[in-house]
């Protein structure tokens, strides 16, 4: 099946739209467009679960406190967020209630995912949503979100957000109809159709966002790079061909999957957990780890730092320093000295177990190769 295929034949879809899709500057949020792209996702929600990634808050709350641009200020950012959710949220209630279906609304920080406890809470609230027959309309919590939980942007929380829920398929809407191997506002650049590999991105040179826009195409090669690379297929498509682009049609840039469909767990633990702290490993362990993805065992450690508690993530590091995988590990901090380097048959029974368990590992794998920079370093906006 092809990644079109699969778009269009998914059961339980994300589908994310940008603030340049739904809002203009000068005239706030857009209803007209809204009411569109409300329409393409209902046509389609019959026979599937969709969830949608709304952006545009801080864009619609921007007329109604008469600002004429898009703030730099975090504190004003929020503040209008405040103001432009609602906006947003009562015009997706309102489209949605004319094909009879109710939105829910799901703002998330990364604070709701970087830990087990809340990720799973996100998961199951998702679940009955959707079990409800509700559209969650989905955004960054940005009133309360300061720099150090944001996410950032909105193409990463979908690809995230598609995760989650065991998305079939990802689609990100935008104002350009795909990727392009230049940036668009230049003479000469021509659509990329299909990624199958970083090869297939070698070429591409990424310009700046638009103004109401936050990540800018970077954001979204680095979102359909991170759901691809889970075996989540993506389309990245213009939000004015919405219908067209569920329906499998030729348009937009489709990113085939690379990487086999991990389980939710390792999905958290290598692109969401935070981490508490470094275990330090000697080259043996390293290769039964990486290499046979073996359990750790407390032999082939030769070092620890951090303050984490039995239960928490911490980084695997080889002898050159890299981080070379992650894991829950399952000592407190202060017991590792006393167990290091020591074989299992050295150890107190109560002790004799293993240190981060097979089942709670993952290897941490080479990001795929982003597109190069431009030349000029202004109108780069990087992964
Ligand atoms: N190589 C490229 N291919 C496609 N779009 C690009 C490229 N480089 C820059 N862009 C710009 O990225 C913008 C889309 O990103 P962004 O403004 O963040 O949109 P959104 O609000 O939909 O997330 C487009 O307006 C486009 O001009
Ligand atoms: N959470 C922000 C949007 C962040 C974002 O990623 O915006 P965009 O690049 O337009 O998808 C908002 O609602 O204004």
């Amino acid at each position: 099946m092809s990644a079109r295929e699969a778009v269009a034949g998914a059961r339980r879809l994300v589908v994310k739209v940008g603030s340049t899709s739904l809002t203009s500057v000068d005239g706030g949020l857009d209803v007209a467009r809204l009411d569109a792209l409300v329409d393409a996702v209902a046509a389609r929600a019959a026979g599937t679960q969709v969830v949608l990634v709304s952006s545009g808050a801080i864009a619609a709350g921007l007329r109604p406190l008469g600002l004429p641009r898009r703030p730099r200020d975090l504190a004003t950012q929020q503040a209008a967020a405040g103001v432009g959710q609602l906006h947003l949220t009562r015009a997706y209630a309102e489209a949605f209630a004319r094909h009879g279906r109710t939105v829910g609304q799901v703002l998330l920080t990364s604070h709701d995912v970087v830990r087990r406890q809340p990720y799973r809470n996100a998961q199951r609230t998702f679940e009955r949503l959707l079990g409800l027959g509700v559209v969650p309309v989905v955004n960054e919590n940005d009133t309360v979100a300061t720099d150090e939980i944001r996410f950032g942007d909105n193409d990463r929380l979908a690809a995230l957000v598609a995760h989650v829920i065991s998305a079939d398929a990802l689609v990100l809407l935008s104002d350009v109809a795909g990727v392009y191997d230049a940036d668009p506002r230049t003479p000469g650049a021509s659509l990329v159709r299909e990624v199958t590999g970083g090869a297939d991105l070698a070429g591409v040179r990424v310009g700046k966002t638009s103004s109401l826009g936050t990540g800018g195409m970077a954001s979204k090669l680095a979102a359909a790079d991170l759901a691809s690379g889970a075996g989540v297929p993506v389309l990245v498509a213009a939000a004015a061909d919405a219908t067209a682009a569920l329906d499998g049609a030729e348009v937009g840039t489709v990113f085939a999957p690379h990487g086999p469909r991990l389980s939710a767990r390792r999905f958290w633990l290598r692109h969401l957990a935070g981490t508490r702290g470094r275990l330090h490993l000697d080259a043996g362990a390293v290769r039964a780890v990486v290499g046979r993805r073996r359990s750790l065992l407390a032999a082939g450690i030769v070092g620890s730092d951090g303050d984490f508690e039995a239960g928490d993530v911490v980084d695997l590091v080889d002898p050159r320093g890299e981080v070379v995988a992650r894991g829950v590990v399952a000592f407190d901090a202060e017991e590792l000295p006393e167990i290091s380097g020591r074989s299992s048959d050295d150890l107190p029974a109560q002790l004799r177990r293993e240190v981060v368990h097979a089942d709670d590992l993952v290897p941490v794998v080479a990001p795929v190769p982003t597109p190069d920079p431009t030349s000029d370093p202004a109108e780069v906006s990087s992964p």
